[in-house]
């Protein structure tokens, strides 16, 4: 089979380069990559589709053809979408529909053989996957990885700023592309079951799709890659790690306290991760403090906590950290600095390193959509506390059973119980790194992944009757001519976020 990946954020090559530096840049990266991969090694060619960028300061991004050392069977292509230089993912709609796919559908005319089947990544993946299909027939599946309208929530959006926040988010474009994106997919992938019954099922998703068809559906569990995250597994630079990280240790924690047990946060530097309310619940608790120290992992930031930073995005997230850790007189306790390389094998040894000092991985995200770091750092050994909103809840909870301490991100009291009860008790802590580990090393793999959307586009291209789509939403007009029809849009997004109007997109066809 030759499949398709679609994955406009185009800040894709071959050595995840930079995979911190950028809000944009993070866990679907590792997705699409992890799946194309192991797809090409089950014998199948895959075309990783991204963006071309030809900017000085992200140089890794510029060739259009580049392949994985050792790999022969897999792509990425970079093809132009409006200006050469990086955007931020929000920015990039209009260039997609003008740009990107009619650069696309050439490509693969001058080449020839398109591919049998396309998998579409993000809301912004998926409207290409639609117009693709619409041009070709090539079918689509849809891998959302996270859904505006959670995200609208947790911005807390309302009529009077909706105007504002979307001058930042474009949500205008985003909500009504996913809207397209899960009608008209082959199916919908998601990681958990409930970001099928619950993130789909928001109301702006309304008529778009039911999530109650399972030929709409298929939850497909992500992985971690044991090969690096494995406690086993050692990275080349495993040593050169850990006396990084003993130095940075040695340069922000009072010299009395270097061995304690670590409480590490580790994520792209984003407002929704909630690092605040971690830092709040350390802050808060007289135990945790006698117990742990903090440690927050930033990406290529090597000392946040007394540098500004130059990146305004990575800068909201770190003045407030940085004001609550002076307020509280936190110095000493605290740590946050960046990985050399912040390569996920560096990340690796990091855990590692800190398993052995009876650490806790800690994510207090307001909502993760599914999360892939708590898992690798479960696979490392560390036991893990994370948010109760969202992926987590299923990936770390079956039934009664738990394998992670799920805490509620917006109760700092209760971040702080959850993190106390493995910090406070040996049996539990040890119980949580047993399961834990064991739950990621049977459940989520890889390999699994790969063979499980093998599985799905086989029967995609074998038998489409099989999977009726709905009432297929009509593709809107303003999608070929973004510049006129704004304002339209902007209404209409109210529209389907408060709930008052749900014919939009059928009137707007
Ligand atoms: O220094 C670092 C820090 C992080 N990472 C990697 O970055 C990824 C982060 O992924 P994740 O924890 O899943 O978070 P997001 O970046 O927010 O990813 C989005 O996409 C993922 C894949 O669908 C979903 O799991 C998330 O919920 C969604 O928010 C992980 O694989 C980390 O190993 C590094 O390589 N180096
Ligand atoms: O905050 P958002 O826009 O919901 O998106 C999450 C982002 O996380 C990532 O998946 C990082 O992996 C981006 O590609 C995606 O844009």
């Amino acid at each position: 089979m030759h499949i398709g990946f679609l994955n406009p954020q185009g800040n894709f090559d071959s050595a995840n380069s930079h995979i911190t530096k950028h809000p944009d840049f993070g866990g679907q990266l590792i997705y699409v990559k992890q799946v194309a991969l192991a797809i090409a090694q089950m014998g199948h060619k895959v075309d990783i589709l991204t963006r071309q960028i030809i900017d000085p300061e992200w140089p890794e991004f510029a060739e259009t053809f580049e392949t994985y050392p050792g790999v022969d069977n897999v792509r990425i292509i970079r093809l132009p979408a409006g200006p050469k230089e990086f955007l931020p993912k929000e920015l990039l709609w209009p260039h997609l529909v003008a740009d990107w796919v009619p650069n696309i559908l050439k490509f693969y005319q001058e080449q020839g053989g398109l591919p049998d089947a396309m998998t579409a990544h993000y809301g912004d993946g998926g409207l290409c996957g639609v117009l693709i299909e619409e041009e070709t027939g090539i079918p689509f599946t849809f891998t959302a990885h996270s859904l505006g309208a959670q995200k609208m929530d947790k911005l807390e959006v309302t009529s009077e700023n909706l105007t504002e926040i979307d001058e930042q988010f474009n949500f205008r474009y985003r909500i009504l592309a996913e809207r397209l994106s899960m009608n008209r997919s082959a199916i919908n992938i998601t990681s958990t079951r409930q970001e099928r019954f619950e993130q789909y099922s928001h109301r702006v998703y309304s008529g778009a799709v039911d999530v109650n068809n399972d030929n709409r559906f298929a939850i497909i569990l992500p992985g971690a890659d044991f090969s690096i995250f494995g406690a086993k597994a050692r990275s080349e630079n495993e040593e050169a790690t850990y006396q990084h990280i003993q130095e940075r240790l040695a340069r922000d924690i009072a010299e009395t306290r270097r061995d304690l047990p670590v409480i590490v946060a580790s994520s792209r530097l984003e407002l929704k991760k909630n690092i605040l309310g971690l830092v709040q619940a350390f802050a808060m608790s007289p135990t945790l403090q006698e117990r742990a120290n903090l440690v927050l992992i930033t990406g290529g930031l090597d000392d946040p906590l007394r540098e500004e930073a130059s990146d305004g995005i990575a800068e909201e997230v770190l003045a407030p950290i940085r004001e609550v850790v002076k307020e509280k007189d936190l110095w000493g306790k605290v740590s946050a600095f960046g990985l050399s390389d912040q390569s996920q094998e560096s990340l690796a040894a990091t855990y590692r390193f800190l398993v052995k000092r009876r650490s806790v991985f800690a994510l207090t995200a307001l909502y993760e959509p599914f999360g892939l770091a708590p898992l690798e750092a479960a696979v490392a050994g560390l036991p893990v506390v994370a948010t109760k909103n969202g992926g987590p809840s299923e990936s770390f909870r079956q039934g009664d059973k738990e394998y992670g301490v799920l805490v509620d991100p917006e109760d700092t009291a209760d971040i702080a119980r959850g993190l106390e009860r493995l910090l406070c008790n040996a049996q539990e802590w040890e119980y949580f790194a047993q399961a834990g580990q064991q739950r990621v090393l049977k459940k989520y793999t890889w390999e699994s992944t790969a063979e499980n959307y093998l599985t799905l586009l086989e029967q995609i291209l074998s038998s489409p009757e099989t999977r009726p789509r709905a009432e297929l939403l009509p593709i809107h007009a303003y999608f070929r001519n973004p510049e006129s029809q704004t304002d339209v849009f902007l209404e209409e997004l109210g529209d389907l976020y408060f709930g008052s109007n749900q014919k939009v997109l059928i009137n707007a066809g």
